[in-house]
Order: structure tokens, then C-alpha cells, then sequence
């Protein structure tokens, strides 16, 4: 079988609120996805280019829940890569870790009922983790980026960037705020998905307040 091939359609300048990034659009030869790649900086030909591998999460990243770490995640490695002043966040549309947005919502729906972040994905009938890097690494190939300091918690993804040829130099942990919403789901991800995590004790964790009960500003 050949190799996924990916082309660049467009690449267009988006400020955002922490510096300038070209966002760049992919065409491939796998699915019919937009997969793209947010670019600051120079980092064709560079060694070392801080890289974040992000799958999309609708009601993570858009919609700030905090179910889940991913809005954070992407503020985050925005932040880090504009302060860097160079990297790539490469944008996988492999909602729920592949299984996509309506069986997440499904399997979110397995999770209210008590069933861990795993167990509800098998009990849909799909793997834990369906997510396939060969995309990002064409991707990060086609920016000419040489070799890559990760940003991420999860040592599989550095394995399957690795297996796809990647020059992986180093890992860079993501940090993230564990809240009573997200913390069953992040020892989930400590647990059986080997993310490597340090959480605090969900008793030292005060619970949001709805936003109603928030005393007025003026
Ligand atoms: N199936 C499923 N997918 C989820 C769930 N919560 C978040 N996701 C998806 O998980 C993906 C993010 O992957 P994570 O496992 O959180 O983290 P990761 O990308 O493997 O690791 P990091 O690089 O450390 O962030 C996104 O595609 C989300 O839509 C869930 O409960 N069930
Ligand atoms: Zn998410």
C-alpha cells in the first residue's frame, strides 16, 4: 500500500490574541477531512520545532467544557508556540479520539451512568483509542520540520509519530487544571491510558460554582 499523502490547498495569515499564525490546509488521500496545520515562525529546515499533535474536541474546544482538558490544552500550546516565536499545532479531525462527535456524545452519555472514559468506548463497540498519526507526520514533513519537541501527556503519541518516521527529540508536558468535572477522566487517562499526569486528591478540589451564584460585578 502507498503512503498517505498529503497536499497544501491554501495557507492564509490569522492574528490571534497571542501572536500571528499561518493556518494551512490539507488535502489528503485517506478521508475527506480538513486536517490543518497552525504555523508560527520560521520551521522548515528547523530542528527541535515545538509541536502540538491536537485532536479536535467540538465541546472541548469550542465550547470550553470541562469535561475533558482539550480547550485548555489547545490555549495553551497556542501560547507556548507564539512564545516560542516558532511551531506547529497541527489540527487532526479525529473527534473523540477517532470514534467522532456523535458517539462521543454518546459515550459522554455512558460516563453520567458511570462508566469510565475507556470502558464507555468499548461498550460502543470501538476500540479506546481509534487515532491515526500518519496524517500529522506527512503534515509536519510537508512544513520541512526536521525533527520535534512534543507537547503532550501521552507516550503513545510519541510511539505512533516515531513509528511514522518522525524525529521525536523531546517531550514537552502540557500542563493542565484539573476541576471536579474533569478529574475522573484525567485519572482515567493516568490509569489506563498511561498519560503521564501528576493530579492532585479530588478532596482538595473545590467544586465550580454555577455562574447564577457568582456575586454581580458592579
Ligand atoms: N471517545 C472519547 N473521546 C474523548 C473523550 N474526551 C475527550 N475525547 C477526545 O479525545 C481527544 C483528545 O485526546 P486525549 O486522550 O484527551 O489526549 P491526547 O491528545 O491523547 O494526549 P495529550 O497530547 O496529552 O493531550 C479529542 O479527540 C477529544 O474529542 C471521551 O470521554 N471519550
Ligand atoms: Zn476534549
Amino acid at each position: 500500500m502507498s503512503k498517505p499523502g498529503v497536499t497544501q490547498i491554501i495557507s492564509t495569515r490569522i492574528p490571534t490574541q497571542y501572536g500571528e499564525f499561518r493556518l494551512c490546509y490539507y488535502n489528503n488521500t485517506v478521508d475527506r477531512k480538513e486536517h490543518l496545520a497552525f504555523v508560527t515562525g520560521q520551521v522548515s529546515g528547523a530542528e527541535d520545532v515545538l509541536v502540538r499533535i491536537h485532536s479536535e474536541c467540538f465541546t472541548g474546544d469550542v465550547l470550553g467544557s470541562r469535561r475533558c482538558d482539550c480547550g485548555e490544552q489547545l490555549d495553551r500550546s497556542l501560547q507556548l508556540l507564539a512564545r516560542q516565536g516558532q511551531g506547529v499545532l497541527v489540527y487532526l479531525r479525529q473527534e473523540g479520539r477517532g470514534i467522532g462527535l456523535l458517539e462521543k456524545l454518546r459515550a459522554y452519555n455512558l460516563q453520567d451512568q458511570g462508566y469510565d472514559t475507556v470502558d464507555a468506548n468499548l461498550l460502543l463497540g470501538h476500540g479506546a483509542d481509534e487515532r491515526d498519526y500518519s496524517l500529522a507526520a506527512r503534515i509536519l514533513e510537508d512544513l520541512g520540520v526536521q525533527s520535534v519537541r512534543l507537547l503532550t501527556n501521552n507516550p503513545a503519541k510519541i510511539d505512533a509519530l516515531r513509528r511514522e518516521g518522525i524525529r521525536v527529540s523531546d517531550r514537552q508536558p502540557l500542563e493542565v487544571t484539573a476541576n471536579a468535572d474533569n478529574h475522573a477522566y484525567l485519572q482515567t487517562k493516568m490509569q489506563r491510558m498511561e498519560h503521564l499526569l501528576q493530579l492532585p486528591p479530588i478532596a482538595t478540589i473545590t467544586p465550580a460554582r454555577p455562574i447564577h451564584e457568582l456575586e454581580p460585578t458592579d
